[in-house]
């Protein structure tokens, strides 16, 4: 596949990386105003770094457009003319609708949005796609790629909104949890780097029971709750305190604050 990444920052690094562990291109443009920041990438067979995003259109099939919202617009009215019948647009920018693209570059166009992570650099992305009505016809091709990096969902977009705090900032959200189950892992005795291994391993081994055994959380809950035990003790604690009221509350404000970027936008 001949892809070009357009803004190059720290989620196109993600998917350069991703896509390239992976086998999966045959040429890579990675495209940013200012390319020392992602020399890491020089010296890879078949990836080039350049600031032309026209060029680097001329060169791609899949173009993956990874600026932030306030540069889109911008970038494809630069890139517009060079966009044909060819290629199939990406965009993994955050409250830019369709619809806008499509004002931008045509209907005419191959449009799909995605919502990775950036988790897609290690191939274990959750990514959410849709596309404009011309993109059903290329929505295998975005689903196929970001399969070989990880999980995908095709959903309407009127829901890309909240797959954006739940699966693109749920990266973070996740981190903080294992930051904080570290630090508690630290207090009750263990050093720091051992902690953290606690951490990532047990969430890593949560995550994968559910995956495996398809069960609701609770299920899981309930095998390791023994009664009148620690456990139960500890959960019921963390509650008393708001741990899932917060944790909702906060996905909510983040869902919010993606309303006022779509505002800016107009
Ligand atoms: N970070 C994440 O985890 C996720 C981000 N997103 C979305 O992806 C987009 C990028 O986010 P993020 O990577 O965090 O942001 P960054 O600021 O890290 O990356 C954006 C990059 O775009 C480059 N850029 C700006 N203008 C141009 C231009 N005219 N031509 C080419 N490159 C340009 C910038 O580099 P330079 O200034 O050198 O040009 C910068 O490195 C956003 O829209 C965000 O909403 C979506 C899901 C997850
Ligand atoms: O924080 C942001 O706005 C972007 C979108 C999701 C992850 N990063």
């Amino acid at each position: 596949m001949k892809i070009a990444i357009i803004g190059t920052g720290n989620l196109g690094k993600s998917i350069a990386k991703g896509l390239i562990t992976n086998n999966a291109i045959t040429t890579l443009y990675l495209t940013k105003r200012n390319t020392d920041s992602i020399s890491e990438f020089e010296g890879y067979k078949n990836v080039f770094l350049t600031t032309d995003n026209v060029l680097a259109v001329q060169h791609s099939d899949i173009l993956i457009l990874a600026v932030q919202p306030s540069h889109l617009e911008k970038v494809l009215q630069d890139i517009a003319p060079m966009i044909t019948e060819k290629h199939v647009v990406i965009s993994t920018v955050t409250g830019f609708s369709i619809p806008k693209i499509e004002t931008l570059i045509g209907a005419e166009q191959f449009i799909i949005r995605a919502m990775p992570n950036t988790a897609i650099a290690v191939g274990k992305s959750m990514t959410c796609i849709c596309s404009n009505a011309q993109g059903t016809k290329r929505i295998k091709i975005a689903q196929a790629i970001f399969n070989r990096l990880g999980h995908s969902l095709i959903i309407p977009e009127s829901q890309m909104q909240a797959a954006t705090v739940v699966c693109a900032s749920g990266i973070a959200f996740w981190m903080r949890l294992i930051r904080a189950t570290t630090q508690a892992a630290i207090q009750l005795g263990f050093d720091a780097k051992e902690a953290q291994e606690l951490a990532m391993y047990t969430s890593e081994g949560a995550a994968n029971l559910l995956i495996a055994n398809g069960h609701h959380p609770e299920e899981e809950i309930d095998r390791v709750t023994t009664p009148k035990g620690c456990t139960i003790e500890g959960l019921n604690e963390m509650e008393h305190k708001g741990l899932s009221s917060s944790l909702i509350q906060g996905m909510i404000a983040s869902y919010n604050k993606i309303s006022n970027i779509k505002k800016e936008q107009l």
